[in-house]
């Protein structure tokens, strides 16, 4: 018989729970992926459904083909974009955008082809929390701090924070991956620059460029004062072989320099193609003549030119600094310039900036300094516009960022062949944790990934992204999406793992089926538990669409639309008529029946796809059946 439990939708309850602070308000039925707030959530577009599919039918297509920017009413509605989307529904909204610091013309009108675009530079960071909750997106470069109360104060709306620059120290990655809010950077257009003005300083710091000019300046013509040193032949170490560091490299060589560069992540065969040989830290700071810094500013590199690190540098060395001012303890380095271990500095950037007027450092007669310039060339910053303006738009969109900072890079040839799985991996996870009996705290997940591929072929995050957010969503106010999924799984003390296992079928699909068991629980429906005590649901992409394919130990085959109502039941004929009957008398549609079974005449399973959901009445109609000794209804 039917238990009372299966005549309400399981876990209705827990969805009315109180918000977690990180948490804003949950999004409508659509599949949101990547973020999703009450006002402008991003969802999955499904091919042929309305934006809010809340109040219009799902479509019998359900493929995934993209991400678009939900819909919003929100006062500030105000054109759509030709491009936004082309999905039918109530009207979009502009996203606004917001660009603290000075972007490059041709960023703005990219960003301002796509949404509501406020230049408001030199906010104070009252200013800014106060007013990120009415921005989609904010463009910053180094001048603004992306703290944690930014989040916070964005109250879920900010999808998308993108740096126009490289170094995002400035921007609280675990509270924005917290938040799921994603962070994108522009990482190549300032490299020259950066590399230019690295050795800009280089050259103008051996031949003080900048003291003489200031001294011929005050009416002086101090030639023996402003005698320099050479650069060739001497050794340059470059600290950080990335982008910048292997650019400095390539010049200072062309000056005739023997280059050294230390750089833990670094290929050797890069640095051997530039005639660079990679070494030790010790070894770096031992044998230079000249240092330049070009290591991003992060725990394991703050302060690593300290007291410590000087004292085994050679003596007289020359320090340029391009990277971030807190690579170094600058107090060390003031004792280090007086005490003659560094015979002069050239420095791009502060730990503070701009660093105080009194600061013993920027007024050191062996220092010289410029205001964070590294990036300021105008080529420089008109193509870090384009490039942040174009990542940000792609995000708002829902295209996932081949700069993402704080999420998976997920090409889009990948992307468009998981899609399909992307949806039925969302619905399994949904599935699955509805049948788990209210009280049983779910800890332990597996998914299992039948595939003809090679096992390290298959990019699973995107999937078990959606396979947690389907998980946690129902039972839970967090929302989840590929930015905060391990994040959010993780939180909850939900420990998910992966197999992926080689089957032989055709290795043109990415997936044969994904499997998700659920262990330690209790089910409300107790043949959803498989030989093994773990409920178990598995499921596969059939003609573009997802399908269920087995409950516990039995084969079912139904299209993953609507809702669902599965029965265990005494397998004998007339069953499907019966329950047919009930819902064609409560008026609800029936889309697909599928019947599976373990011994004939035994016990079978009835899947049963319903368009609405069927009344009490009718649900208890179905439970009173005699043969029938479980259902439940499940919500999709
Ligand atoms: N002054 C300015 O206006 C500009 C400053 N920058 C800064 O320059 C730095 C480098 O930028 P890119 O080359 O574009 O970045 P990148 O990511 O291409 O290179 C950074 C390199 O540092 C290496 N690294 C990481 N930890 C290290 C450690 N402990 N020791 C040595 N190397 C380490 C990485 O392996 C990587 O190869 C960043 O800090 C960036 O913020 C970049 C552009 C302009
Ligand atoms: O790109 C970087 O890391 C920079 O430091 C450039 O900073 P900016 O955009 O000029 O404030």
């Amino acid at each position: 018989m039917a238990s009372s439990s299966s005549l309400k939708p399981i876990f209705s309850s827990s969805l009315t729970s109180s918000p977690s602070p990180h948490s804003p308000q949950k999004p409508s039925s659509l599949l949101s992926f990547l973020h999703s707030t009450t006002s402008t959530p991003i969802s999955l577009k499904l091919s042929s459904n309305p934006p809010h599919s809340n109040s219009h039918p799902r479509s019998k297509s359900f493929a995934v083909t993209n991400v678009v920017l939900k819909t919003d009413t929100s006062p500030e509605t105000t054109s759509v974009p030709s491009n936004y989307s082309q999905d039918l529904g109530p009207p979009l909204t502009k996203p606004t955008i917001l660009v603290s610091e000075k972007l490059g013309e041709k960023g703005l009108e990219v960003l301002r082809e796509f949404g509501h675009v406020e230049c408001l530079y030199d906010l104070s960071p009252d200013q800014l929390c106060s007013k990120i909750s009415l921005c989609d997106a904010l463009i910053v470069r180094s001048g603004t701090k992306v703290t944690r109360q930014v989040f916070e104060a964005s109250n879920g709306r900010l999808k998308v924070v993108g740096r126009a620059g490289v170094g995002i120290d400035n921007v609280d990655l675990q509270a924005a991956t917290e938040f799921g809010c994603l962070v994108v950077n522009a990482p190549t257009a300032n490299t020259v620059a950066a590399a230019e003005h690295g050795i800009a300083l280089l050259a103008a710091m051996a031949r003080n460029v900048a003291q003489a000019d200031a001294s011929i300046k005050a009416g002086k013509w101090q030639r023996n004062k402003y005698v320099g040193v050479s650069l060739v032949g001497k050794t340059l170490a470059v600290m950080g072989f990335g982008k910048v560091g292997s650019e400095v490299a390539r010049r200072a060589k062309g000056l005739g320099m023997n280059v050294i560069a230390h750089d833990p992540y670094a290929p050797a065969d890069r640095a051997r193609a530039l005639g660079v040989d990679l070494v030790s830290f010790d070894q770096a700071i031992g044998t230079a003549d000249f240092i330049s810094l070009h290591m991003p500013l992060t725990p394991a590199t703050s302060k690593v030119f300290n007291d410590e690190t000087f004292a085994k540098m050679k003596k007289g060395v020359r320090i340029v600094n391009v990277a971030r001012g807190g690579v170094i303890d600058e107090d060390a380095l003031v004792k280090a310039l007086d005490s003659g271990i560094v015979a002069q500095a050239a420095l791009d950037v502060f730990t503070k900036e701009p660093p105080p007027k009194d600061s013993r450092l920027v007024q050191h007669e062996n220092v010289t300094v410029t205001p964070h310039l590294g990036a300021s060339t105008k080529e420089a910053q008109e193509g870090v516009a384009i490039e942040i303006a174009e990542a940000v738009v792609g995000a708002l969109k829902g295209e996932l960022s081949a700069t993402a900072v704080n999420a998976p890079m997920v090409p889009p040839e990948v992307l468009s062949e998981l899609s399909p799985y992307v949806s039925l991996a969302e619905k399994l996870g949904r599935l699955a944790v509805q049948l788990v009996a209210g009280g049983s705290g779910i800890k332990s997940v597996k998914v299992v990934y039948k595939s003809a591929r090679d096992p390290d072929d298959l990019d699973t995050r995107l999937l078990r992204a959606m396979i947690t957010k389907g998980i946690i969503e129902p039972i839970s106010s967090s929302f989840v999406n590929l930015v905060n999924a391990d994040f959010t799984a993780k939180e909850k003390g939900l420990r998910i793992s992966e197999e992926r296992i080689v089957v032989d079928s055709s290795p043109e699909l990415p997936i044969d089926s994904i499997q998700v068991q659920i262990s330690n629980v209790e089910s409300k429906f107790a043949s959803g538990i498989s030989d093994n005590g773990d409920i178990s649901i598995e499921g596969k992409v059939k003609y573009g669409t997802p399908h269920l394919t087995s409950v516990g130990s039995f084969d079912v085959d139904v299209s993953l639309e609507g809702n669902l109502i599965l029965c265990r039941q005494v397998d004998q004929p007339g069953m499907i008529g019966q329950v047919g009957n009930i819902l064609g008398e409560h008026n609800v549609n029936v889309s697909f029946m599928s019947v599976g079974r373990t011994v004939l005449r035994k016990k079978a399973i009835m899947a049963i796809g319903v368009d609405e959901k069927p009344d009490k009445e009718a649900l208890k109609k179905i439970g009173e059946i005699s043969a029938i000794e479980e259902f439940v209804f499940l919500k999709l």
